[in-house]
């Protein structure tokens, strides 16, 4: 089935009038969204519970898991919108490369990509490939009637950066390498992530989810210039692809107060700040037209509770007057988080924000 922009239109889509899809589209809302990227996770006692004894990549394979763990901070925390639960490392998984997640580390890759033969281990990504996803989705729209689903995926820069660098990298010197050394492969391998990127986004929002977002994790670590020249163009192919279907699409990334207005021109809708911008100077870097996401420090949150509220009201005084702001971390949440104050942190910002 093929999902139209008409599939997303209130009589199809319950969750079309939430207060998150109003703010992602700029819309009057009655209260500011709340979500929080890693809103699923080790925060909570029930996740814990659910995954013992079964791998991360594993869980993400199971239709029945992946409902339940994302649907936990829904039914907990009442945030605005679900995120579903995957890992960006997924599709990558979904198509053989050789890949794990080890725990307290993030994605290991057996034989780390260097060369122009390492393409041809990333094959087109089909939807058969990621069926449980399809059915996942489908369980979780049903489960989530008026609260919308975020799909996501990693950008092809930081799938590129674990992909070469074979795991996290501070410093992501493999990959700068191969950026400067070999702008051919590299252009070659952030066009084949970018498909890989956009049918994994597809097959989310043809089986319903609301919005996407795409993770630019580690985009911070580049210079303005060579974002723009060597992954904006990539980028912007997976937002060109998801277009269509009139789903908002997000971009977020870490450390990227200075790229801010090129992760818009990629084709966002809404874009993620992280806490080291101020989101009022956020939003003029953004410019006009878009949403803006963010951005409490999520370290904030083991402060006591009226440190937490003072700087969650920060955010919302810098968000005052934006016409689209979806309040959220600026990074995800920490494992050691105590749940209850992600809790009284959703509750505290719906209750100074109704309109
Ligand atoms: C860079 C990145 C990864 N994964 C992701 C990113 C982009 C976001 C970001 O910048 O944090 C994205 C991601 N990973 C996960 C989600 C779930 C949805 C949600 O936000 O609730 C999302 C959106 C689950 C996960 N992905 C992972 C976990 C922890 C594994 C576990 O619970 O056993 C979860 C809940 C594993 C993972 N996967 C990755 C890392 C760095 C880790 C942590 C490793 C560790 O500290 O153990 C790669």
């Amino acid at each position: 089935m093929v999902v139209t922009a008409d599939d997303h239109s209130p009589a199809q889509n319950p969750a079309a009038d939430s207060a998150f899809l109003r703010a992602c589209r700029r819309e009057p809302v009655p209260h500011t969204p709340v979500w929080f990227m890693r809103q699923a996770g080790r925060s909570l006692p029930e996740y814990r519970r659910v995954r013992e004894g079964i791998g991360m990549l594993d869980s993400c394979m199971r239709p029945d898991l992946v409902t339940e763990i994302t649907l936990q901070p829904v039914r907990r925390h009442r945030v605005d919108a679900a995120i579903y639960f995957s890992d960006i490392v997924v599709p990558l998984k979904a198509i053989g490369v050789d890949l794990d997640i080890k725990p307290g580390v993030g994605p290991v890759v057996g034989r780390p990509f260097r060369t122009r033969e390492d393409l041809e281990r990333l094959r087109p990504l089909e939807p058969d490939d990621v069926a449980y996803v399809t059915e996942a989705v489908g369980m979780l729209t049903g489960e989530l009637g008026a609260t919308p689903l975020i799909g996501f995926a990693g950008a092809p820069f930081t799938l590129a950066s674990y992909l070469v660098e074979g795991g996290p990298s501070r410093n992501h010197e493999h990959t700068k390498a191969m950026m400067y050394g070999a702008p051919e492969l590299w252009a070659d391998l952030l066009d084949r992530l970018a498909d890989i990127t956009a049918a994994f986004l597809k097959v989310q929002v043809e089986a319903g989810a609301s919005a996407v977002q795409l993770f630019d994790s580690w985009a911070g670590a580049l210079a303005p210039e060579d974002y723009r020249r060597s992954v904006l163009p990539a980028s912007a192919k997976v937002f060109g692809a998801v277009a269509g279907y009139g789903v908002p699409r997000i971009h977020f990334g870490v450390g990227t107060g200075e790229l801010l207005g090129a992760m818009g021109e990629a084709g966002a809708d809404v874009v993620g700040a992280d806490w080291r911008v101020p989101l009022d100077e956020a939003a003029r870097r953004i410019g006009p037209g878009r949403a803006v996401q963010g951005n409490l420090d999520p370290a904030v949150l083991f402060a006591p509770r009226e440190a937490v509220e003072a700087q969650a009201l920060r955010v919302l005084e810098a968000a005052r007057g934006l016409p689209g702001h979806v309040f959220n971390l600026g990074h995800g949440v920490l494992p050691d988080t105590d749940p209850d104050a992600l809790t009284r942190l959703v509750e505290f910002v719906h209750e100074r924000t109704v309109r």
